[in-house]
């Protein structure tokens, strides 16, 4: 389909970005890589009467170090993410999990903000940033805020930046010395999760001392499975996995639609967490 008539501005630099965002009030949207915005576009599912394209502001893109935290720009792209140096060494869950988003036509436009932004529960990053425990910087009119990823997703394609708000970089503390994986369950002919587990596990001394675990599109929001991250603590071998990853879909309230009930999304929690552990430590 065509979409709606829309009014088109390519702000500079990140300030008049938010001073456009600003004069638009509800009415504008900004568009990143627009793989997910054109669809919507396309469909009439979303009618802005103002795009504002942010590709060509090029303090958005690129990766760096800011001591012990990773800074990624919101518009570096996955495949920027997937193949930087950077990221694959202090946060290598992101590259992982990045490396299974879509197909490399999608990789190469979509970005890390547009997809944090987008705030899809069956999205990829937006589970794996909770895992990460990043943190989202927000610029607005009355200038930056740091937003914790844990309160960054409201509700169902909902997030915490306001229609003037532009998501302008993600901050990773570094996780070097965790062990990790993306275990992901999809269909056969796309890439979209069923369900997905982040698992992040740091060892000492042969057993867990600290396990993370993110859950893709098993309710509204992204989630941690926290009784689960509770119950891998102190587990020294594949049996304890086993038990703890049985408390993996405590709390949550996943859906149901054409792909799975929520009784299947349950079971794929607690098997998937069991596997992405098992992986992360090497004990699979
Ligand atoms: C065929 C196909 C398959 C896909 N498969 C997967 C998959 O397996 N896993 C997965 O996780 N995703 C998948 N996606 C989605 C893909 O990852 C998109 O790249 C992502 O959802 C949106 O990123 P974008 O840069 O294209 O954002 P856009 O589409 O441009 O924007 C998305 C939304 O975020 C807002 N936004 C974007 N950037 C900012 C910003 N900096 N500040 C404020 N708001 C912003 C926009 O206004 C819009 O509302 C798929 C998409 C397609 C088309």
């Amino acid at each position: 389909m065509i979409p709606p008539a829309f009014e088109y501005a390519r702000p500079g630099s990140v300030d008049e970005a938010v001073r456009v965002l600003a004069g638009a009030g509800e009415d504008g949207k900004v568009l990143a890589g627009g793989q997910s915005l054109l669809p919507l576009l396309r469909m009439r599912l979303a009618f802005p009467e103002l795009v504002v394209d942010v590709g060509r502001i090029g303090e958005l893109r690129g990766v760096r170090e800011d001591g012990d935290t990773l800074v990624i720009g919101a518009m570096t792209t996955h495949h920027e993410v997937v193949r930087d140096p950077l990221v694959r060494r202090h946060a290598g869950l992101l590259a992982e999990a990045t490396a299974t988003v879509a197909d490399p036509a999608v990789r190469h436009r979509g970005t890390l903000g547009g997809s944090l932004a987008h705030a899809d529960p069956a999205g990829d990053l937006p589970a794996v940033a909770l895992a990460l425990d990043a943190e989202l910087v927000v610029a607005g009119p009355g200038g930056r805020r740091t937003v914790p990823a844990r309160e960054f997703f409201v509700d169902y394609l909902q997030s915490a930046l306001a229609p003037d708000e532009l998501l302008v970089e993600v901050r990773i503390p570094k996780t070097d010395g965790w062990s990790f994986h993306y275990e992901k369950f999809h269909p056969v002919a796309q890439s979209w999760a069923i369900v997905g587990v982040a698992a992040l596990v740091r060892r000492d001394d042969g057993h867990i001392a600290e396990a993370r675990v993110g859950l893709t599109n098993m309710g509204s929001t992204p989630l941690r499975a926290t009784a689960a991250e509770e119950a891998l603590s102190g587990a020294d071998g594949p049996e304890a996995v086993a038990r703890a990853a049985e408390a993996a879909a405590e709390g949550a309230r996943p859906s149901q639609d054409l792909a799975a009930s929520p009784e299947y999304r349950r079971h794929l929690a607690r098997v998937l967490t069991r596997r992405a552990v098992l992986t992360a430590t090497g004990w699979g």
